[in-house]
This record gives structure tokens, C-alpha cells and sequence, in this order.
């Protein structure tokens, strides 16, 4: 199970962290495209403070959003909104998740997020960080992946090759990062591909925030990721 109050504790890190960064934006800024697609740095802020909403929807046992459609539709809605306004939907929503997760719980219980996924609501502090730290980069404001916390980086690629472990569209993978560290994911089945890099590198591949350049793969062509 994961340690959830050590979990809260990166997490209050982390967005202090980017509440920090964000605070020496201005109004022009928040419009401005992120590195997502279609995004502004104002959908960023307003995905963050609707995220918040929906794991507290999660913890207290109700549908994560009402729809895909509404949780669209709210970013949309939110998104142009400036700077003031949007820091302090994230600070407060952030406080109310905080609040809610303060409250005595089983963290063993398993919780439903959105598309059918369920899991430990003891993960729902590391599902949370998550969104803070990979958006943090995706908010292109000088954070980038080689400043996130080692543990928060090794920790996401274990989660994400996980989740790509045993797709049938993936060849058995071994990925390796200097230092030592491992991770298997792909096709059970197999002699593995290894791919080396940085784990910044390796990360930033699995999460779809950086091409595979700086990788290199032995043991055959390295494969395109199917989508997250
Ligand atoms: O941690 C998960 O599996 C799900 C995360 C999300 O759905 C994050 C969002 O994209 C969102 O809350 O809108």
C-alpha cells in the first residue's frame, strides 16, 4: 500500500512549489499557450482546481466528474480566467482535498476514478502529485523534468510502465537508467529490448513530454508508445 501521509507531504511540497512559480506570472502569461495542445496556461490552472474538486468527489465516494463532457466544458469554462483568480481556485480547491483527506478513513478502500478505473484510495496522494508535477512542467515556466524530486521520478516511471506492462502492442521492454535503475514493461513474453537514458529522459517518453531522442535502444528498433 502506498504511504499516503508521506505522500500529502510531497504533495504540499509540490504545490507550494508551483504556486510559488506561478505567483510571478502575470494576466498576459496565463493566456499564453502551455505545452499541452490546446492549452493555455489558463486551462493548466483550471484542470488543477477541477482535478482537486473531482478527488474530493473520489474520496467522499461519488463519480470522479459528472461527464467527460462537463469536466471539458469546465476547464473551457474556467480557462481565461486571470492570474489572482486562478491561483486562488487552486489554493483553495487544494486546501479542500487537503481538509478531506485529513478526515479519519479507511486508506485501503478501493476508490473509482474516471474510465472504470479503480484503486487504492491509498494512491490517490501520488495520483494527485502527479497531475502537480507533470503539469508544473507542462506550464513551461522553468521547471523542467530534470528538476523533479529523483523519488517522484522514479516512482511515476515504475507507475507508468506498469500500466504499459503486458500490452500487446508494446515488445517486452527493460528500461535502464544510469545508476542502476530498472523497470520491465511491455510484453511479458520474450527477450527484452533494453532502452537506456536519464530517467528525466525516460520519463518524459512514457508520459508523452518529450520525444525519444536522447534514448537509445538495443535489440531491435524502439517501439512508438500506444497512447496513455
Ligand atoms: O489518476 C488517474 O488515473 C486519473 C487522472 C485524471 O483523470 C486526471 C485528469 O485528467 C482529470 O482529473 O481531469
Amino acid at each position: 500500500m502506498s504511504d499516503h501521509v508521506h505522500d500529502l507531504a510531497s504533495l504540499r511540497e509540490a504545490t507550494d512549489r508551483l504556486l510559488d512559480a506561478a505567483a510571478k506570472l502575470d494576466n498576459a502569461a496565463v493566456a499564453e499557450p502551455s505545452r499541452l495542445p490546446g492549452w493555455t496556461r489558463g486551462h493548466v490552472f483550471a484542470h488543477l482546481a477541477r482535478n482537486a474538486d473531482a478527488l474530493v468527489n473520489v474520496l467522499e465516494g461519488r463519480p470522479m466528474y459528472a461527464s467527460a463532457e462537463v469536466r471539458d466544458a469546465d476547464i473551457e469554462r474556467d480557462a481565461p480566467r486571470p492570474l489572482d483568480v486562478q491561483l486562488a481556485d487552486v489554493r483553495e480547491t487544494w486546501g479542500h482535498l487537503l481538509e478531506v483527506a485529513a478526515a479519519p478513513a479507511d486508506w485501503t478502500r478501493t476508490v473509482t476514478l474516471r474510465n472504470g478505473v479503480t484503486d487504492s484510495a491509498s494512491r490517490i496522494p501520488f495520483r494527485r502529485l502527479v497531475e502537480i508535477e507533470l503539469h508544473h512542467v507542462d506550464l513551461g515556466i522553468g521547471y523542467e523534468l530534470e528538476d523533479l524530486p529523483a523519488e517522484f521520478t522514479a516512482r511515476e516511471i515504475e507507475f507508468l510502465a506498469d500500466r504499459f506492462s503486458g500490452h500487446d502492442g508494446l515488445p517486452p521492454l527493460r528500461l535502464a537508467a544510469p545508476g542502476g535503475a530498472g523497470w520491465a514493461t511491455g510484453r511479458a513474453e520474450g527477450e527484452p529490448l533494453t532502452v537506456t537514458g536519464t530517467a528525466p529522459d525516460l520519463l518524459g517518453w512514457l508520459a508523452g513530454r518529450r520525444d525519444d531522442s536522447a534514448l537509445q535502444c538495443t535489440g531491435g528498433p524502439l517501439p512508438a508508445l500506444p497512447p496513455l
